[in-house]
């Protein structure tokens, strides 16, 4: 069977914010009702490089979608002028296990993480989507503003990153036209009033306290650091109701937080389905932990739609 090859351009032409939101829905629905198989990701620690190596496998029962990413995270590489992560994305036959296209995976990481935050958005958030406030300026936040500007269309975007001059250059490459993109100087003055919060840094130590985000608020937590999930404060982890992507999944990267007696609400993927109603509380946060499905169902989608067109 020969082997396609996307590269980055082939996969930017493949995907459709409305197309792939529905797939993570349907991959996060998977998840919760336990048709997906996905092994919780295996996590390899590159020592002395501040470098982890994770292998994400999946299997959509659904779908008959099977593959595997490859996805790495150099937190110095952007000294080196690199993307600090980097994946390679492997599409499989789900039939006999031959390998039908190998894809570049950076855009698809961006694509799906911001398109399963959307998804959440959906499905946790209720009410005007006036103000959206992005925390940091890099690939996430990049793609977590055009998909949520794509699904909801916010009136203003406040962006607040450390660097200033990334979060200028973001406004100017996001390009919202009459939408009002604002730089702001702290963290506070961006999550400040605003409906949805995206949270899309490296961070290692909270950036988000609790004080400043409003009743009603919904945050999709998306920074991963080395030593997790870190950018919102205990005490506005304990305020909001935390809804996950897989349990299976928080039990060891949540682990630090339930062991602080901080435990999720449940799956996102059973309010999809319509499992669950929405949790009573004055925050909801969503944990994105990163999950194979996604990227796999992504894969499909990208290898259906560069068939239709070659
Ligand atoms: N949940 C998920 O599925 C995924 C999570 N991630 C995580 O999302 C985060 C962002 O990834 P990318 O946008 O690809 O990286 P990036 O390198 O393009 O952007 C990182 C951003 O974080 C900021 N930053 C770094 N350290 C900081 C600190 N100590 N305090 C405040 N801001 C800081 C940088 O200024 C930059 O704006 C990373 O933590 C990454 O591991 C990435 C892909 C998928
Ligand atoms: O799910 C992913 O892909 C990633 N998750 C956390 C760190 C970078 C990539």
């Amino acid at each position: 069977m020969p082997v396609d090859h996307l590269t980055e351009s082939d996969v930017l032409k493949c995907l459709k914010w409305d197309q792939l939101i529905a797939k993570m829905e349907s991959a996060l629905g998977q998840l919760a009702d336990r048709t997906a198989v996905q092994p919780v990701k295996l996590v390899t620690p590159v020592p002395g490089k501040d470098g982890v190596l994770l292998t994400m496998p999946a299997y959509s029962r659904t779908n008959n979608a099977l593959g595997c990413k490859i996805v790495t995270s150099f937190s110095k590489n952007k000294e080196k002028n690199l993307p600090s992560v980097i994946g390679t994305v492997m599409l499989l036959d789900g039939d006999t296990g031959q390998v039908k296209a190998i894809m570049e995976g950076n855009t698809i990481t961006a694509w799906r993480t911001a398109a399963a935050s959307v998804a959440s958005t959906i499905h946790l958030h209720e009410g005007k989507k006036g103000t959206l406030c992005i925390l940091g300026a890099g690939v996430q936040a990049k793609s977590h503003a055009q998909a949520m500007q794509h699904a909801f269309n916010f009136s203003k975007v406040k962006i607040w990153n450390r660097t200033q001059s990334k979060a200028v250059k973001l406004c100017q490459e996001l390009n919202l036209g009459n939408v009002m993109c604002v730089v702001c100087d702290s963290a506070r003055e961006a999550a400040q009033d605003a409906d949805v919060i995206c949270t899309t840094t490296g961070a290692d130590k909270p950036i988000l306290e609790s004080e400043w985000v409003k009743n009603g608020a919904h945050i999709c937590a998306v920074g991963a650091n080395r030593s997790h999930h870190s950018e919102i404060s205990v005490p506005l982890h304990r305020r909001a109701a935390i809804v996950v992507d897989s349990m299976d999944t928080a039990k060891e990267e949540f682990a630090d937080f339930i062991q602080q007696g901080i435990r999720p609400w449940g799956e996102v993927g059973d309010l999809i389905n319509g499992r669950k109603s929405k949790p009573n509380a004055e925050v909801t946060i969503f944990y994105s932990l990163g999950m194979a499905i996604e990227d796999v169902l992504s894969a499909q989608l990208i290898y259906e739609n560069y068939k239709k067109s070659s």
